[in-house]
């Protein structure tokens, strides 16, 4: 199963000067957390990341430390997590017909994630892992009035990895492309073209480090593994 890692971004919610994925967690770079975790799962067999040019040293520093066993990729990335998305695909193998898409900034996901993914995808077109919404959530107008509660049953929280057949992405990334939609995942692209779109059970500390809290709380929880591996 191959890759794809979005890392071209700029860590603006994190009020970092560089790439949030170049500051270090428990001594090491938060990337390096999310390519271990790569390394370490069963079904993937190809690494592509999306990084910035500028990055390029930082990211060759990180893979030589880590020695990979799986062939990595360095990608040009776009200016939106979109456009690197896009980018990626465009990289791919030829031979790949399946593809998992996962955020570098989600650097505590595990390897057991990466193989509930990539083995649920060999029986659906597409899929996201998501957990169920644990908050009531409100749909708020623009003066800030709350204007619905939605049912929380029905409500789940996106995560990565997301998983999809590469033929039938590319086509809603084009078609996406062509129309000017901007979404936040792939599978927003998949849904807009009116695809189905598995849930995968996701892992409640697969958080998405954004602000300087989630680095602090990511911190935490790798503690927590390391001391409880020992
Ligand atoms: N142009 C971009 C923007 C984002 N990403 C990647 O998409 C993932 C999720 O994005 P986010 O958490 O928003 O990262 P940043 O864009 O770095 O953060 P911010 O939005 O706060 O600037 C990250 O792994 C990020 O590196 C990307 O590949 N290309
Ligand atoms: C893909 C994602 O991580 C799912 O939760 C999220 O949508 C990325 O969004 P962001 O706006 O780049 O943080």
């Amino acid at each position: 199963m191959h890759l794809l890692i979005p890392a071209a971004g700029s860590g603006r919610r994190m009020g970092s000067q560089r790439n949030k994925l170049l500051l270090t967690l428990l001594s090491k770079p938060l990337l390096s957390w999310t390519l271990a975790a790569a390394e370490a799962s069963q079904h993937i067999s190809w690494i592509g990341i999306m990084g910035q040019p500028d990055d390029f040293p930082d990211f060759k520093a990180i893979l030589s430390d880590l020695s990979l066993v799986k062939p990595v990729e360095l990608i040009q990335g776009g200016a939106t997590r979109q456009e690197s998305v896009y980018n990626g695909l465009q990289a791919l193998p030829p031979n790949a017909d399946r593809v998992l898409i996962h955020d570098g900034a989600r650097c505590l996901a595990t390897a057991e994630l990466f193989d509930r993914s990539a083995e649920a995808l060999l029986t659906c077109p597409g899929l996201i892992v998501a957990v169920p919404v644990k908050d009531t959530i409100k749909v708020v107008d623009e003066r800030r009035i709350v204007r619905d509660t939605p049912e929380r049953s029905n409500l789940w929280a996106a995560q990565t990895p997301q998983g999809f057949e590469v033929k039938l992405l590319k086509q809603c990334h084009e078609e996406g492309r062509q129309k000017g939609w901007e979404v936040t995942d792939d599978a927003a692209l998949f849904e807009k073209c009116g695809l189905p779109v598995q849930i995968v059970e996701g892992e409640e500390t697969n958080l998405k480090v954004t602000t300087p809290v989630d680095l602090a709380l990511a911190e935490f929880i790798l503690r927590q593994r390391t001391e409880q591996s020992k």
